[in-house]
C-alpha cells in the first residue's frame, strides 16, 4: 500500500514529466491560462485609513463584484508576516519522517498534514500541493498539538493569529457595518472556529497539466490568505484572473457562510491555485468558520425574501463535502425551494 510519505508532492515533485493520476482532464486543467495577467482591479484597500465609511464602502463593493480584495496597513505586524511564512517553509522543507511526526500529535486528528486534498483516496486526479491544517486558537490547551519542529512553530503561530485574529474581527465589523447590521454581528459563534492551512506547491514540470487547488469557493465566513508569489487565480464573468501578491498584504476572500448570510448579497468567489515551474509556492490560509452547532441563515433585515434555509454548520458542511465540486447543485440544496 501507498503511504503518506512517498505520496507527498514534496517527495518526488522533482520529476521529468507530471504522473498521470495528476493530469487533469482538459476542461478543468489550466492550459495556456497559467499565465493570465494580474487583475489591477481586484480592490486594494488601506484598512488603517481614518475614512471609515469609505473603506467601508470599498470593501463591501469589493464584496459584491468580486468576493475578493487585498488590505494593507492591517495592523499586523511585518515580522509577523515574515516569521509565519518563514516557519512555514521551514516545516515543508523537513525531512518527510518529521512532517508526518509533527503533523500529527493531535488524538482527534485536527491538526494534520496531508498531500493533495483531505480526501486522497477517493480524488479522480490528485493535486499538485502538502498542506498542514489545525485549529487557530492560541489556547494554551492546544498548544501541545501543534508541531514542534521547527522548534519556533508554537511561539510564531501564536503571535501570528493573535494579531491576525483582530484584523480578522475588523473586516467583519466592517463588513456587518457594510450589510446594514450591527458591528458585532459576526462575533462569537459564527466566527468561533478559526482554522489555519499551510499550502506548499513543489515547482512543477509542466503546469498547463496540473492544479494546486481545483476550481472552489471556500466553506468559511471569510478567508484571510498570506501568499509569497503569484499563482492564486478568480473566476470572473468567465475568466481566470490573477490576483498579483502585494508586499506584506492579504488577500481577503468572502466564503459561503458570508454569502447566505448576506442573503447572496455578498457573493463568495470561485478561486483556485495553477503550479509554476519556476519555484515552490507557500501560503498561509486563515479560514474564520462558525462553530459547528451555530445555525447560519440569512440576517433578518436582508431577507427579501431569503434565498437560503436556515441550517446548522454541520449541516452545512455535509452538503459541502457532497457538492463542493459543483456550485449548481450546492445551491439547489442550500436554497429555500429544496427545503
Ligand atoms: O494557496 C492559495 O493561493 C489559495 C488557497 C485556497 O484557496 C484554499 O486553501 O482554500
Ligand atoms: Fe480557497
Amino acid at each position: 500500500m501507498e503511504t503518506l510519505d512517498q505520496n507527498l508532492v514534496s517527495s518526488w515533485f522533482d520529476v521529468q514529466s507530471v504522473p498521470q493520476t495528476f493530469v487533469h482532464p482538459p476542461e478543468k486543467r489550466p492550459g495556456n491560462s497559467i499565465d493570465v495577467p494580474p487583475c489591477k482591479n481586484i480592490p486594494v484597500v488601506d484598512l488603517g485609513s481614518r475614512d471609515r465609511s469609505h473603506t467601508i464602502q470599498q470593501i463591501s463593493k469589493a464584496s459584491q463584484d468580486f468576493g475578493f480584495f487585498q488590505v494593507f496597513n492591517h495592523g499586523v505586524c511585518k515580522k509577523l508576516i515574515d516569521d509565519i511564512m518563514s516557519i512555514s517553509k521551514e516545516f515543508h522543507k523537513m525531512p518527510r519522517k518529521d512532517k508526518i511526526i509533527e503533523g500529527s500529535k493531535d488524538p482527534s486528528g485536527r491538526c494534520k498534514f496531508y498531500t493533495s486534498s483531505e480526501n486522497y483516496a477517493n480524488e479522480e486526479v490528485h493535486y499538485w500541493r502538502d498542506a498542514l491544517t489545525h485549529p487557530a486558537h492560541s489556547s494554551e490547551n492546544y498548544m501541545q498539538f501543534l508541531p514542534q519542529k521547527p522548534t519556533q512553530y508554537r511561539e510564531v503561530f501564536k503571535a501570528y493569529v493573535d494579531e491576525v485574529r483582530n484584523m480578522g474581527s475588523m473586516i467583519l465589523e466592517m463588513l456587518a457595518e457594510g450589510l446594514g447590521l450591527s458591528k458585532e454581528f459576526f462575533n462569537g459563534g459564527l466566527s468561533e472556529n478559526p482554522t489555519l492551512l499551510s499550502n506548499h506547491y513543489p515547482p512543477c514540470p509542466d503546469p498547463t497539466l496540473t492544479l494546486g487547488l481545483t476550481k472552489h469557493r471556500d466553506p468559511s465566513l471569510i478567508t484571510i490568505l498570506l501568499q509569497d508569489s503569484e499563482g492564486l487565480q478568480v473566476f470572473k464573468d468567465g475568466n481566470w484572473i490573477g490576483v498579483e501578491p502585494i508586499s506584506s498584504g492579504f488577500v481577503v476572500n468572502i466564503g459561503y457562510v458570508m454569502q447566505m448570510i448576506s442573503n447572496s448579497k455578498f457573493k463568495g468567489a470561485d478561486h483556485r491555485v495553477v503550479t509554476n515551474s519556476r519555484a515552490a509556492r507557500t501560503t498561509i490560509a486563515y479560514f474564520i468558520y462558525p462553530s459547528n452547532e451555530t445555525v447560519i441563515e440569512p440576517a433578518n433585515v436582508l431577507c427579501n425574501p431569503p434565498l437560503y434555509r436556515s441550517m446548522k454548520f454541520t449541516e452545512f458542511l455535509q452538503h459541502f463535502k457532497s457538492k463542493a465540486a459543483n456550485d449548481e447543485e450546492m445551491s439547489k440544496v442550500l436554497s429555500l425551494s429544496s427545503s
